[in-house]
């Protein structure tokens, strides 16, 4: 089976001239597919733009990414946005939801947007919901709830259209212990059922703990380590 994602000899620098910044420098990794990997790192080690360059929302300065294969950089904006549709789930930490929508809505929206069939979505708004906990606040729009239960909303929205390939920035940080792991619990269950594969950034240790695959960015260079999980 080919990698879900292969990013390869990527370097990644902001701005030019003196104030040219590298973030990242040659950069190389593979993720099977059906694996949950965790990103960790110092805060500006650029763990949010290594996920934004695999979700084809930035470009690398230099090298590759080649999603199932396919490498991504010759693609034109029309193609990247197509790739991000229809295999893509996004959990940012703006979350994006749309105000006016209830969390029903938001989430049906999404699906909508990943071209999943209309007859599918009741199914599917249901079952996200009830694995973020949330069916009590379904009829709800985002402003009256609360920081964590938006979080929540946006996971469901992003594993709702069971997307080839989850980028989730902090998917957990405005969520206490218990939700936390309930939610990690869930992105193992999808990963254990061969339905996605995941990427998530995290900086807490207790669910660093329960990951199998952890990836750690430090001064521009990435570090593998594979632990054994006993769960
Ligand atoms: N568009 C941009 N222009 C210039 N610099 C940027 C841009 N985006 C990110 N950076 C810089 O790149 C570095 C890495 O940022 P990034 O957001 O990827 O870090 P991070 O590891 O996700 O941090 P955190 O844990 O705080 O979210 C930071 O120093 C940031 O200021």
């Amino acid at each position: 089976m080919k990698p879900v994602v292969k990013v390869e000899n990527v370097d990644k620098a902001f701005g030019s001239g003196d104030k040219k910044v590298e973030i990242l420098n040659q950069i190389n990794f593979s993720i099977e597919p059906y694996q949950l990997v965790a990103l960790r790192g110092r805060s500006g080690s650029g763990k949010t733009t290594l996920l934004n360059m695999i979700g084809a929302l930035d470009h690398p300065t230099a090298g590759e990414i080649y999603i199932e294969g396919t490498p991504i950089s010759k693609y034109n904006e029309k193609q990247r946005s197509e790739l991000r549709r229809t295999k893509m789930g996004f959990v940012f930490q703006s979350y994006g939801l749309v105000p006016l929508m209830t969390v029903e809505e938001n989430i049906e929206f999404g699906l909508r947007i990943a071209g999943v069939p209309r007859g599918e979505w009741a199914a599917k708004i249901k079952e996200s919901v009830d694995i973020v906990g949330l069916s009590k606040r379904s009829k709800h729009r985002p402003y009256e709830l609360s920081g964590g239960e938006q979080q929540r909303v946006a996971v469901a929205r992003a594993i709702a259209s069971k997307p080839t390939l989850l980028l989730a920035d902090e998917p957990t940080a405005e969520l206490d212990s218990k939700m936390a792991f309930h939610i990690i619990q869930a992105f193992q269950e999808l990963v254990k059922n061969r339905t996605t594969t995941i990427i998530m950034t995290t900086h807490d240790p207790n669910i660093l703990e329960i990951i199998e695959h952890v990836y750690t960015l430090e001064d521009r260079k990435i570090d593998y380590r594979k632990k054994e999980i006993y769960v």
